[in-house]
């Protein structure tokens, strides 16, 4: 490693301080019963609520909720401004290959920064359309809160890093995550998994964490483990989209080894999330988030401006910082 890049890693940890705090207080009894109360309260509240789905819609939040996950397509969903995704997402894929060229850290994975999220902000809008958030809402039964996006670059270097490696997701007790990829994924070119199965204590975090697992340790964990009636590997065409609540399920980007893979993650959760500290990865800033939000109607408004929702006491906490 680097002298910059130790530099780095040594300031993140400092940066990451009150987020471990603070997992380590939501998990603290009095706290976690008092937090698992007010989400019963809100899910109650919300039960008469939830929007009506067409069929093709309710098969998505069915397979949600028997599987984890739903792989389907962007022309199968026809959603508006579809096209304006891929084509923007494309053209920042071909342009992140080209960099990779001439700039070395281009050259490995990384995500998307907020110049660049900001300058294609059809694709943040995207998240938005009325249908994701009926399905979204309908499946976490509660009001909602879209916490962005994430661009992911992925370098085939078959490295078993950060999300390449098997994980939960940590912002709240359910997400919905849909990824859209933007090039052709196979087996080796990094496809989303997940695992249908719940790890033995899956509910047991350990000083706030749930462990964060290689292969090899997922193996070690799970005796009888098999691939093919485990794990659920979302490959696809250009325009796959998968739904995925990774916050309940284990789930780790497999790590690429032929073929590079640019997709996007949008990002969903309980508008009062259980841990409001790990939230806010999409590398934009609070601003932009205003300036994003501006042209909205009520209901995207309220879905982006999900931290308004908040206590004030679980505002006080700043997020964790965003690593990759
Ligand atoms: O890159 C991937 O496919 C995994 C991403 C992931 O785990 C996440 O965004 O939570
Ligand atoms: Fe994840």
């Amino acid at each position: 490693m680097s002298g910059s890049n130790l530099a780095r890693v040594a300031f993140n940890k400092v940066l990451e301080v009150p987020a471990n705090l603070g997992s380590r207080l939501i998990a603290w009894p009095p706290v976690a019963s008092r937090a698992g109360a007010a989400y019963g309260r809100a899910r109650e509240a919300h039960k008469e609520r939830v929007p009506d789905l067409s069929p093709a819609d309710a098969a998505i939040v069915a397979d949600l909720k028997r599987t984890g996950v739903h792989i389907t397509s962007l022309d199968t969903l026809g959603l508006t401004g579809s096209d304006a995704l891929l084509d923007r997402g494309r053209a920042l894929y071909a342009r992140y290959v080209s960099d990779g060229t001439r700039d070395p850290t281009r050259a490995r994975s990384f995500q998307a920064g907020a110049a660049d999220v900001m300058a294609n902000r059809e694709i943040f809008y995207w998240g938005l359309n009325d249908r994701l958030l009926d399905i979204v809402e309908n499946y976490l039964g509660v009001p909602i809160g879209y916490d962005g996006i994430n661009i992911f670059f992925t370098k085939a270097d078959g490295r078993q890093v950060a999300a390449r490696r098997w994980h939960r997701d940590v912002e709240d007790r359910h997400m919905v995550k849909i990824a859209v990829y933007l090039n052709d994924v196979d087996e080796g070119g990094g496809p989303l998994q997940v695992l249908r199965r719940k790890l033995p204590q899956h509910d047991r975090t350990v000083r706030g964490k749930f462990p964060i697992l290689t292969q090899e340790e997922l193996e070690r964990r799970l005796a009888d483990f098999r691939i093919d009636r485990d794990v659920t590997t979302c490959m696809g065409k250009t325009g796959t989209v998968v739904f995925a609540d990774t916050a309940s399920h284990y789930h780790r980007g497999k790590p690429a080894t032929t073929h590079d893979r640019c997709a996007v993650y949008f990002n969903y959760f309980h508008r009062v999330p259980l841990r409001p500290f790990r939230c806010e990865r999409s590398t934009i800033s609070r601003a932009q988030i205003r300036e994003l939000a501006e042209p909205l109607l009520h209901r995207q408004r309220d879905c982006l401006l999900w931290r308004e929702s908040l206590p004030m006491v679980a505002r006080l906490l700043p997020p964790a910082p965003v690593w990759e």
